[in-house]
């Protein structure tokens, strides 16, 4: 369920705005789609997450709310993913209970995504694989996680931070089974054509890393 192209909100708190970026993502063909806006009061994060919802839903795309275990129950979304910061992966797992997504964030830390999987998650995302413009401070990861992952994983890896239409290849080929971006879907000129652009490559390089 989380493989491909996965689009994560910017803060964004103009919500018609976010709403038309979104339906152009969606266009475009994201596979995942994340609602995160660090800068909104939880009123405006339901406001905007409750008028995504549906537009996700005719898409049939997956629906996940960043941190708030409380948000994806209020709207029923499809999951959840949570980062260090942000509860026991266990804990959250009982809250959501079995048929919601959980996403837990690894850093560049395999262990921590071999404990997340011990705990319930349903992917696990290590990063930032690049400089990230939206979160500066991110640790560095290495892109051979992606083989280890693949390795001794059932569940997938997702790659984020600083992903870019030119570096995407490399980390598909690393083995990441989804790539999760913000600013260079979201900040591009032509929203659309971005998401197009990246789902392309994933179906190009992914035949490539097979073949
Ligand atoms: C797919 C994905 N991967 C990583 C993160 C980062 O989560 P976290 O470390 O909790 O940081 P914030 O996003 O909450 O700032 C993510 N959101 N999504
Ligand atoms: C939200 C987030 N988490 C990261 C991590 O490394 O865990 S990097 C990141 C920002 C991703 O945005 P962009 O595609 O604009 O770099
Ligand atoms: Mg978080």
């Amino acid at each position: 369920m989380i493989s491909g192209l996965y689009a994560i909100t910017p803060d964004e708190a103009d919500t018609d705005l976010l709403l038309a970026k979104v339906e152009a993502a969606l266009q475009g063909g994201i596979r995942v789609l994340q609602y995160r806006n660090k800068q909104a009061s939880y009123k405006l994060q339901t406001q905007q997450a409750s008028a995504i919802l549906p537009l996700c839903k005719q898409h049939q795309v997956p629906f996940i709310i960043n941190d708030s275990v409380e948000l994806c129950l209020a709207l029923n979304a499809d999951g959840v993913h949570i980062g260090a910061d942000d509860g026991n992966i266990a804990e959250v797992k009982a809250r959501l209970g079995a048929n919601k997504i959980l996403g837990a964030s690894c850093y560049n830390r395999f262990d921590l995504a071999l404990s997340a999987q011990q705990a319930g998650a349903t992917y696990v995302a290590f990063g930032a694989c690049f400089a990230s413009s939206t979160k500066p401070h991110a640790p560095v990861a290495s892109l051979d996680l992606f083989k280890q992952a693949n390795a001794q994983l059932h569940i997938p890896a997702v790659a984020i931070g600083g992903i870019t239409l030119e570096n995407v290849p490399s980390v598909i080929q690393a083995g990441a089974n989804s790539i999760a971006v913000i600013n260079a879907i979201f900040n591009a000129d032509d929203v659309k054509l971005a998401a197009q652009q990246f789902a392309r490559l994933f179906k190009e390089s992914t035949l490539k890393a097979t073949t």
